[in-house]
């Protein structure tokens, strides 16, 4: 898996006044030799479409005048490799920057990626996956392509009317002048035009990603939603965003269609004043009728340069706008950074001092001056009513998030100021939910450590009493998780806790991991794991009386705050709160009551 502190982004940093889409230079610059021929090909490129007229002016002038079939035919071969040539750069160009470009999406998307695995926990519970899926593939396809044919194109448009434009007023002023008078009003109108486009091409990509945050949400819920027959329900707010993504891209292709149309039609004006200037210079002397030819083809050359103007200034719009949403995810502080502190011989003592942890939309914080100590090798249970902070207690540990006061210590050292990947490597962690990526059993098992011998693999899944992994129709390579086979919950749950198991951690965390486990299994899990455990600091987050029986002491949190603590029979006995936490697994268990 990618390692996300290894990789940082190449992306320059921001300044004010300087557009966003500017800072993705540097992913160009490797690739700077295919931009310079693309953009040396296209000048001549321009100069051949603007060769024809002028061949066909001296076809006019010459063969067609004088009668001289032959001359015509060696003018019509030369027409044809004017127009072959031209089509053959244009080939050669698409094709080097259709693969720079590719490389330079795949570059930006691998750094965005890392950087979203970087960013920490609190960023990616307040932005929907949608509007990140949406950055991390439209966004960015949106860009490739402005870059691989859209800026190419807009410098040929843009060299192509001017080129034709000071030929036209170098050969015919009055007719030139009069061109020129026509174009400045046509600039004007499509830069006001564009002025607002860029909020509704905004809009219309911000409203894709909501669309697209809708369905992952409704497909991930699928299962409540139609358990609880609210399918027209997902389908209604669905639906709303869709109407919304579509009214924003109606909005946005009106305004569209009038800057392509302006800018279509232009030709057409030109035309007029053209034929009409053309014919007046005939008429006087001053032009041939191949002269005639050669001004009028020159201006129907105009046609697409002028009006594809307006749909290539509005793509560069648009990827200005997706260079904006994709700066956002690069330009969020990821504020879980590594230290550079590395525990010689970790041992695995574990420190809370004064642990104080508040989320920032909060009014009040959510731990409260925690102090525990657990020794090297140590079990303790962290028992507590729904919502008195143990799963946000556990995720201080390896840094899913970071304290807002006080400090953890492992072995003395901040982890904070430890080295990232020693910290993460140092700690297993195994939550109630378990994610399983869609891959093979195997690597499932092996996330945390991709080394792991099979023997290493079986004492792990032995632990975790997962051997039904070598059961599934293809042992270890079974494609598991979302396109693979479906497991059950006790099942995932006892694969993640392989998982964490095989990490080999100093510190094993156990975040409600067995609730989804019959009685039975529960407790030859826990009988497999008191043995595992010998030499490992244990936090375990337990709800039943079976689980804290791992433990050699237990932590009870009572609203962010740790009130008691002390060995089950200790806490049994003389808390209260204790023994009503646990009555139902208490009372179908005397041998615990006789414990106390
Ligand atoms: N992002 C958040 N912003 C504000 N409060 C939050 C946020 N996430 C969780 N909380 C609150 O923090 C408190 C502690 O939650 P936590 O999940 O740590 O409790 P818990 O003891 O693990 O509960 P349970 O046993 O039900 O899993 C809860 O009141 C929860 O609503």
């Amino acid at each position: 898996m990618l390692n996300a502190g290894s990789r940082p982004p190449q992306l320059a940093s921001a300044r004010p006044g300087r557009p966003n889409v500017v800072r993705f230079l540097p992913y160009i610059r490797p690739f700077w030799r295919q931009f310079a021929l693309s953009f040396t090909m296209a000048p001549i490129g321009v100069l051949l479409s603007i060769t024809i007229p002028r061949l066909l002016g001296d076809v006019v002038d010459g063969p067609i005048r004088n009668g001289d079939a032959r001359g015509v035919l060696w003018y019509a071969f030369l027409l044809l490799v004017v127009g072959a040539a031209e089509a053959l750069i244009s080939l050669i160009r698409r094709w080097i920057m259709s693969r720079a470009t590719s490389h330079i999406e795949t570059n930006i998307r691998l750094d965005l990626f890392a950087q979203l695995q970087r960013l920490p926990m609190s960023f990616h519970k307040s932005w929907e996956s949608g509007q990140l899926l949406s950055r991390v593939m439209s966004d960015l396809g949106l860009l490739r392509r402005f870059m691989s044919f859209g800026l190419v194109m807009l410098f040929m448009s843009a060299l192509h009317i001017v080129v034709v434009l000071t030929i036209m007023v170098t050969t015919l002023w009055q007719v030139g002048v009069a061109v020129l008078a026509l174009v400045v009003p046509v600039i004007i109108a499509t830069y006001l035009l564009l002025r607002r486009f860029g909020p509704l091409s905004r809009t219309l990509q911000d409203d894709t990603g909501d669309a697209a945050s809708a369905a992952e949400e409704s497909l991930h819920g699928v299962r409540v939603i139609r358990s609880f027959g609210r399918t027209a329900y997902a389908f209604e707010e669905y639906d709303k965003r869709a109407t919304t993504l579509a009214q924003s891209g109606i909005r946005r292709t009106n305004l569209a269609s009038v800057l392509w149309t302006l800018l279509e039609v232009f030709p057409s004006v030109l035309l007029i004043v053209v034929l009409i200037g053309v014919s007046f210079g005939v008429s006087a002397g001053t032009l041939t009728l191949g002269g005639a030819v050669t001004f009028v083809t020159l201006l129907l050359s105009l046609a697409w340069p002028v009006g594809g103007l307006g749909f290539l200034l509005s793509f560069a719009r648009e990827a200005a706008t997706a260079a904006d949403r994709v700066s956002e995810v690069f330009d969020a502080p990821a504020t879980i950074t590594s230290g550079d502190a590395v525990i010689a011989d970790p041992r695995g003592a574990l420190s809370l001092r004064d642990v104080t942890f508040q989320f920032p939309d909060a009014d009040q914080p959510t731990l409260d001056g925690l102090d525990l100590d657990v020794a090297p090798g140590e079990t303790v249970a962290l028992v507590g009513g729904t919502g008195s902070g143990k799963s946000t207690l556990v995720s201080l540990i390896p840094r899913l998030v970071d304290v807002t006061g006080g400090q953890i210590l492992l072995d003395g050292v901040d982890v904070r100021d430890l080295s990232l990947t020693q910290l993460r490597s140092l700690i297993g962690t195994a939550f109630e939910d378990p994610i399983l990526f869609s891959m093979s059993a195997r690597e499932n098992l092996t996330l945390g450590r991709p080394d792991a011998s099979e023997a290493d693999i079986a004492d792990a899944v032995r632990v975790a009493r997962a051997e039904f992994v070598y059961d599934l129709p293809w042992g270890l390579d079974t494609r598991l998780g979302e396109q693979g086979l479906s497991l059950s919950g006790g099942q995932r749950q006892r694969l993640a806790l392989a998982r964490a198991i095989l990490v080999r951690p100093k510190v094993l965390v156990l975040d409600d991991t067995l609730s989804a486990l019959d009685i039975h299994t529960e407790a030859e899990v826990e009988a497999a794991l008191k043995s595992t455990l010998v030499g490992v600091t244990g936090i375990v987050v337990a709800h039943r009386a079976s689980t804290v029986m791992l433990a050699d002491r237990v932590a009870m949190l009572i609203e962010g705050r740790i009130a008691h603590v002390g060995t089950h029979s200790e806490l049994l006995s003389t808390v209260p709160e204790y023994r009503e936490l646990l009555s139902a697994d208490y009372s179908i268990q005397p041998d615990l009551g006789g414990e106390a």
